[in-house]
């Protein structure tokens, strides 16, 4: 049974954190399951997971949210940003709980089982390979827009903690255990992960994944930082190119390219793999299609170009060329790529956010990855002239555009080099999903940060043309 002061803590909580996707609606606490205790019986803070259930009053979706919770005796003044509520709690008495991932003393819990390979009835660490830490290293929650919460043990391993969970594998976890696997020098390297098992709605126990524990790449920094640093430096140097420019992101294009290239071949290596006829490409451009509906729907700006863009489905719909298809990202950018002193990584291989959690791991063409970073070197380009006025607002426009076109470009080309074709020569595909690439940003964009609808409309401008 929950009691009043618990459900209204954990509202007020929830209501509060970034990667609370229900932010701003009315909600409800349907319930609270809570795993087995991690912590020791006895040890303060003692610590668990509760698996809160929350319903919307707008809609019929129902979400499950990971809150990893620490209970202390007193109030711990150091832990006030992360303090969840007071109430009493049967065998502890008066307790004062928090959230366990800024409490360094209950974020040990984790990594000892980890190193432990602990497991109790409905909670296991999985271990893959050794791990050569101190199991009291401190840990820092990493700051930074995120849907999960990831935090660093010392300088070496990272532990992405999956606040929305789902019954069964998530995407992250199986790519990156295949990688473990098998070796692939392109992903952070997985130590291991956090299972758990919990009744789904209608009672029936179910397993899902709730962390996962990975190399932390103390030495990089993310490509999207990387390339607006570029970008601005094209903006500084009114006169000059972008090739003429110091900070010139090409020669990063081309590598991350060819990094792509690897991880895709990998993933191909290591995971199944299909490869679609003609039915197959009517079905996606007819899923494409479905999508174009919706985003004018939701999105009338869209509406004038709609025609122009359903040109690029009627092609898709009319190939006959054999598809291979393969496990890809899913949802690739800038800011899903890491630069280390050793090259570029790949992360976060949860797969898109607006698709249902069953269709994440589906098999896809490659080329929905390589239009998916073109698109974001679109972004880089313009993302400084977003929502603002420039007095040279046509030149930067200008020089804008042609910072993208070098860096896709280079891109590419990085990425046939390794692939052994350009993915430019398969231009109906990728200008297919590069079309709806950006419907679906603009999307994005009108719900999370209406000042960048701008970048991806210019998009549908061009594409629609
Ligand atoms: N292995 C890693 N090493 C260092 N930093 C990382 C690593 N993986 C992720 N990060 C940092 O954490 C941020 C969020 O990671 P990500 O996996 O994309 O989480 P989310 O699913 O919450 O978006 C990244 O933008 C990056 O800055
Ligand atoms: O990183 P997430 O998995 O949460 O991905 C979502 O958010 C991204 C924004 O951070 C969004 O990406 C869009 O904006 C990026 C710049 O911020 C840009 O580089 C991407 O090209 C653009 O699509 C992503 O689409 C969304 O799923």
């Amino acid at each position: 049974m929950m009691n009043a002061r618990e459900t209204s803590g954990l509202h007020e909580f929830l209501g509060r954190q970034r990667w609370f996707a229900g932010k701003g609606r009315d909600f409800q606490i349907e319930g609270v399951h809570y795993l087995s205790w991690l912590s020791e019986p006895g040890a303060w803070p003692a610590v668990r997971i509760a698996l809160v259930t929350v319903r919307y009053a707008d809609g019929r979706d129902v979400d499950v949210y990971q809150v990893p919770l620490s209970y202390h005796q007193e109030q711990v003044d150091a832990l006030a940003h992360a303090f969840v509520g007071e109430w009493d709690e049967p065998d502890l008495g008066r307790v004062f709980v928090h959230d366990a991932l800024h409490d360094k003393a209950a974020t040990r819990t984790y990594l000892g089982g980890l190193l432990k390979g602990a497991t109790e009835p409905d909670v296991t660490f999985h271990r893959i390979g050794p791990l050569d830490v101190d199991a009291e290293l401190p840990s820092l929650v990493l700051t930074g827009e995120q849907s999960n919460t990831s935090l660093v043990f010392g300088e070496d391993v990272l532990m992405k903690v999956f606040r929305r969970v789902h019954h069964g594998r998530n995407p992250d976890i199986e790519v990156h255990e295949a990688f473990a696997r098998h070796g692939c020098g392109n992903v952070a390297r997985m130590y291991g992960w956090l299972e758990g098992e919990w009744p789904d709605a209608s009672g029936q126990r179910r397993r899902g994944d709730l962390a996962m524990f990975s190399d932390f790449f103390r030495t990089a920094t993310d490509g999207w930082a990387l390339a607006i640093t570029s970008v601005r430096d094209l903006y500084a140097e009114a006169d000059l190119h972008a090739d003429e420019v110091g900070g010139d992101f090409a020669a990063e294009s081309h590598r991350l390219g060819a990094t792509t290239a690897e991880v895709h071949a990998d993933l191909a290596r290591y995971l199944p793999t299909d490869v679609w006829g003609p039915a197959e490409l009517q079905e996606l451009a007819n899923t494409m299609r479905a999508r174009l509906d919706d985003a004018v729907e939701a999105v009338p700006a869209l509406a004038p170009y709609a025609d122009g863009l359903r040109r690029a489905y009627d092609a898709l719909a009319a190939t006959t060329t054999p598809t291979p298809v393969q496990r890809i990202h899913g949802d690739f950018h800038l800011g899903q790529t890491m630069r280390t002193v050793g090259g570029w990584r790949i992360i976060d291989f949860e797969g898109e956010p607006a698709r249902p959690w069953a269709e994440r791991g589906r098999l896809d063409s490659p080329i929905r990855d390589v239009a998916a970073m073109l698109r974001s070197f679109d972004y880089a380009a313009q993302h400084l002239l977003a929502g603002h006025d420039h007095p040279d607002e046509h030149q930067l426009a200008y020089r804008a555009t042609e910072w993208a076109e070098r860096n896709r470009s280079a891109f590419c080309e990085g990425y046939g080099e390794v692939a052994g074709a350009d993915p430019r020569e398969n231009a109906v595909l990728l200008r297919a999903y590069e079309t709806d690439k950006a419907v679906y940003e603009v999307v994005y964009e009108a719900r999370t940060r209406p000042d960048w609808i701008g970048i991806p409309l210019t998009a549908v401008r061009r594409l629609a043309s």
